[in-house]
């Protein structure tokens, strides 16, 4: 407790000790300012540097590590009457009553206004470590927006192009209402024409400046957008394609491709719409404060006493806002998810006559969306009727000290009309800029997600390196346990060990959910065992090259994928050159050459989207050519024959034996199919069971011969 009062009376000190010097040397400056000492710019810049360094090393000293707000603070409050003396010469040519001889109502001024810029920055973009929530958050958005703007880096010609643009018509839009006034000055007293044609000449002027220049930037800044959106929906999808098989079953459908759809769009207005708005709002704020400032300071000051409050409300909506706006993706995602599942699977909805009950699971997502829009309108329209009667309070206000300030001769009619156009566009302006703000966090969290997957490692390294020229192709299952991760509480393989000889036929077989896919799954490292390795000639299958490895095992899997295209695109599928007879060689050895010998254009039949103008054992047989194609070590069929005719697997089977030195893996449930394996093996729970040749395991008598039993009945079964 006293460590604590000590450091508070530490840092009264230091506050003390730093007023009281820039005091002396604001007095000091304003004593050389009157007896001219140095060029009036020059002592300006000169002061502000003095006092910089001056209150910086006096807090550096008594403080030891100032807190980035003190020194923002100390910065901005330094440099501000400089700025804002220059800025007044330059844009008036003259000089303001906080000049090189300003009172204290001036050191006050620009003590204040830099103090609320200093803390409005803390608010938005904090720096300190304090609070850690909510700051964490802030700052890990100011590190977004600064990937999101280095991912821009191929736009920048065209970002600075339309900054330059939106500075033009920024400033021209500036002076219109400028004029407006002066025109109602000048009908009001006497008229002179020259007068009033040259306020009309610029009012015109600077109209269609204004117009050009806001067309020509959001032309270029759409089209930054749009490249900068393909850019970053091509590193997504690459990112995600690498992802593992586990991602995947994790993962929603529906929340992939709306990150790929929404999310990628709504980061790439990250920093165009909303830097441009936020850029174009900002400059103009201030522009029209200072063009305010020259009307009427005193109703200036007067007007920006709402600012704050502008604020606060503003705040309060955006910290729901942002609340109610998350929730909303999600639960548009689970219904997007919901109707996607429907539409894949309206065979089945159809079949098992299931649309109401889909109907109403879809209904109760919408409505759950629904729920959720209203109360994120519900907050909206609460925040505009704050928005409303602050607004319309301070108009009452400024009417009313306004028309004191013309009584006092203090204005003209004029610059009123002009102060009251420049007050409702400067409530605007706020409005705006605070609005952008919480609209460029929304972007900003979207950019979040996606950048989430594109960084995202997959969990299944693929930085092995070997590529040995020959490969023998023997596989070894050494002692493995594995349980998918969308179910981490199931062991589906405990302490499975096989191996699978070169040129040698390996069937699997069991009753169904014990495992033997996920045998197969695991080979092909669509996922990675928690214990045990797969060997392939004695090497882990992880050291090798990804592409030699998919290379030299083929999978053809219960229902092959196929993908829109030609036959002869799906059957060379990834391959970059591959001549007519190895296709045609390989669609043989799979049955298939025949049938699509037979078809209206041959090869270059088109298979429509995924292969549905096939049939389920064309597809097979397709499928199977595709595998055999890329001439591989390994061959996998799992349960290819729960689409093929006997004649079909007959031939296949007949095909793959031309090929002698390949390890072929096969889980099947026809007797036929297995009997003539080398090795048989029984998965039951997740283990071998039993292995051995045909002969052997029915000599056995164990496992396998119930098996083939329990087959022989069901095949011999009466229908
Ligand atoms: N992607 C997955 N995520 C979670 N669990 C899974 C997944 N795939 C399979 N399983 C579970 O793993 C177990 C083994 O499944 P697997 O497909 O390997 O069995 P199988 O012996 O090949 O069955 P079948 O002969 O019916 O194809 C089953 O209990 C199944 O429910």
């Amino acid at each position: 407790m006293a460590g604590k009062d000590r450091t508070t009376v530490h840092k009264v000190f230091a506050l003390t000790l730093a007023v009281c010097v820039d005091l002396s040397l604001f007095y000091a400056s304003g004593f050389a300012g009157i007896h001219s000492v140095l060029g009036h710019f020059a002592h300006l810049w000169l002061s502000a540097a003095l006092r910089w360094s001056a209150v910086t090393i006096t807090t550096l000293l008594v403080l030891g590590d100032p807190n980035p707000l003190l020194i923002r603070f100390i910065t901005a409050y330094s440099l501000l009457p400089a700025v804002y003396e220059t800025g007044t010469r330059v844009l008036y040519r003259e000089e303001s009553p906080c000049g090189p001889v300003a009172d204290i109502r001036c050191w006050l001024m620009f003590a204040g206004a830099s103090l609320g810029a200093a803390l409005f920055w803390e608010i938005t973009i904090p720096d300190s470590d304090e609070e850690a929530g909510s700051k964490a958050q802030k700052q890990k958005s100011r590190v977004l927006f600064m990937r999101v703007l280095h991912l821009y880096r191929p736009d920048y010609p065209k970002l600075f192009g339309g900054v330059v643009f939106l500075s033009l018509a920024v400033i021209c839009e500036m002076f219109i209402p400028f004029y407006t006034g002066r025109v109602i000055d000048i009908l009001g007293s006497d008229y002179q024409q020259t007068q009033f044609f040259t306020a009309l000449l610029f009012m015109g002027l600077y109209s269609v400046g204004s117009s050009v220049s806001a067309g020509c930037r959001g032309g270029i800044l759409l089209c930054a957008i749009s490249s900068f959106t393909c850019r970053i929906k091509v590193k997504l999808f690459e990112a995600l394609t690498k992802q593992e098989i586990g991602f995947f079953e994790t993962v929603k459908t529906g929340e992939i491709t709306s990150r790929l759809s929404k999310d990628t769009t709504l980061t790439g207005r990250t920093v165009c719409l909303n830097v441009n708005v936020m850029l174009r709002t900002f400059i103009k704020t201030m522009g029209m404060i200072s063009l305010m400032m020259s009307l009427s300071w005193k109703l200036t000051f007067l007007v920006l006493m709402e600012t704050p409050i502008t604020g606060l409300i503003q705040n309060l909506y955006d910290t729901h806002y942002q609340r109610l706006f998350q929730a909303m993706q999600d639960s548009m995602a689970r219904t997007n998810d919901s109707a996607n599942e429907v539409v894949f699977g309206i065979r089945v909805v159809r079949s098992f006559n299931t649309k109401k009950h889909e109907a109403d699971r879809y209904d109760k997502r919408l409505l759950e969306t629904h729920s959720l829009k209203i109360r994120r309108d519900t907050v909206r329209a609460i925040y505009l009727l704050g928005r409303r009667l602050t607004g319309l309070g301070m108009q009452v206000f400024i009417l009313y000290y306004g028309r004191l300030f013309i009584q006092m001769g203090q204005m003209t009619t004029g610059n009123l009309v002009s102060f009251i156009i420049y007050q409702s566009d400067l409530g605007n302006n706020i409005r705006t800029l605070t609005y952008i703000f919480g609209d460029m966090l929304n972007s900003v969290m979207a950019a979040g997600k996606v950048f989430e997957y594109i960084d995202r490692k997959p969990q299944i390294s693929t930085d092995g390196k070997l590529k040995p020229d020959q490969l023998e192709g023997r596989i070894n299952y050494c002692g493995l346990n594995f349980a998918y991760p969308s179910n981490p509480e199931k062991t589906v393989l405990q302490d499975f060990s096989l191996e699978l000889k070169p040129g040698q036929v390996t069937a699997l077989v069991g009753p169904s959910g014990e495992g033997k896919s996920t045998c197969v799954s695991l080979l092909q490292r669509l996922y990675e065992p928690q214990d045990g390795e797969i060997l392939l000639d004695e090497e882990p299958l992880k050291s090798y090259d990804h592409h030699f490895f998919h290379k030299k095992i083929a999978v053809v899997s219960q229902e092959p994928v196929l993908f829109s295209g030609s036959v002869r695109d799906n059957i060379t599928y990834g391959l970059t050159d591959c001549s007519q007879e190895k296709i045609e060689e390989a669609a043989r050895k799979a049955n298939a050459h025949v049938f699509i010998h037979q078809l209206e254009n041959g090869y270059d039949t088109e298979v429509g989207e995924s292969g549905g103008q096939l049939s389920k054992s064309e597809r097979q047989r397709i499928g199977i050519a595709r595998a055999l194609v890329r001439e591989p070590k390994i061959i996998i069929l799992d349960e290819i024959t729960s689409s093929l005719d006997v004649e079909s697997e007959n031939k296949v089977l007949q095909g793959l034996a031309s090929c002698p030195n390949q390890t072929l893996l096969v889980i099947a449930h026809r007797l036929k199919t297995i009997e003539n394996a080398d090795q048989i093996v029984v998965v039951r729970g997740g283990k071998v069971e039993e292995k051995g040749t045909h002969k052997e395991l029915m000599e056995l008598q164990g496992s396998y011969h119930k098996l083939i039993n329990e087959l022989f009945d069901e095949t011999n079964s009466p229908e």
